[in-house]
């Protein structure tokens, strides 16, 4: 029996449009959806935001939006609040966030336990600065500066890796925490129509079966409203690559049951995490 995951999961992915320019709306619309999740289906113990959930995607408004993190920051009171009420693990999709000794600002996912205290943050690595000819040029870069380390969350059920949207396409993330033996990795995301229907489910299905956890994707819903479309599709995928739930392109509260039997069995059927050629690849980064 595996101790990666110390007993069945009941998780929720709250989809929803918070990219209006009314930040305390946006914040305030989260709030009501994480307690209907938890409401309407109580067995919920984690559930998760989509990144930039409370301000619009747009490298020119991060700055206005931006909080420092500390206890009396909005989206840090509102988050922590909801945890320890609802006594649940809160994974606050991501805000821009202002380091005030820098002056920098990040993209920075904050993370709750039970208790309402903050166990992690998880600043975004890989800027999401792309070009694609007729398709979108996006230019992350601009505003934002990126994280500089991998994150894995130590919480009572287990660990997970966490990383934010363009994330996900460098395994490396997914591979670091997975090794330091997480049973999921979880990505805040907003892909859009143009990269959404190309990548989402591939790469989500990939670092699942890259390393036999849960991948979790948390998008926005469509916004036709906003400059940025986000793809939607908010899902859950199995350690074998399977798709066990998956949101539309609209608002959607999704729900999994994370269970630690399904991560042993298709370890033992195909035993990949034992058979590591550590000599071949001691050191891919070089
Ligand atoms: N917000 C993001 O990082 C978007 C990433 C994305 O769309 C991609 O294709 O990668």
């Amino acid at each position: 029996m595996s101790k990666i995951l110390s007993q069945k999961l009941k998780v929720a992915l709250i989809q929803f449009i918070g990219s209006t320019a009314d930040k305390s709306a946006n914040l305030q619309k989260a709030a009501a959806l994480v307690e209907k999740a938890v409401k309407d289906q109580p067995e919920t113990k984690l559930v998760v935001l989509p990144e930039c959930f409370n301000s619009p995607y747009a490298t020119d408004k991060f700055r206005e939006y931006a909080e420092v993190i500390e206890e009396d920051s909005p989206s840090y009171k509102v988050l922590s609040n909801l945890a320890s009420k609802l006594k649940i693990i809160l994974v606050g999709g991501s805000i821009p966030e202002l380091e005030p000794k820098t002056n920098k600002i990040y993209n920075t996912s904050m993370v709750f336990d039970q208790n309402g205290a903050l166990i992690a943050t998880h600043r975004k690595a890989h800027l999401f600065d792309i070009d694609i000819p007729n398709g979108i040029t996006f230019k992350e870069s601009d505003s934002l500066t990126g994280g500089e380390k991998a994150t894995t969350v130590e919480t009572s059920y287990g660990k997970f890796g966490l990383g934010i949207c363009y994330d996900m396409r460098f395994p490396e993330l997914a591979m670091i925490s997975a090794r330091q033996g997480s049973f999921a990795m979880i990505y805040p995301g907003a892909f859009n129509t143009v990269t959404g229907p190309l990548h989402w489910s591939l790469l989500a299905r990939s670092r699942a079966i890259d390393n036999q956890v849960y991948t979790l994707l948390c998008s926005p819903a469509r916004n036709m409203n906003s400059d940025y479309h986000a793809y939607g599709h908010s899902m859950v995928v199995n350690p074998r690559g399977d798709v066990i739930a998956e949101a539309g392109e609209g608002e959607e509260i999704i729900y999994a049951e994370l269970d630690p039997e399904e991560i042993e069995t298709f370890r033992q059927g195909i035993p990949i995490t034992k058979q590591r050629r550590f000599d071949i690849y001691k050191d891919v980064s070089k």
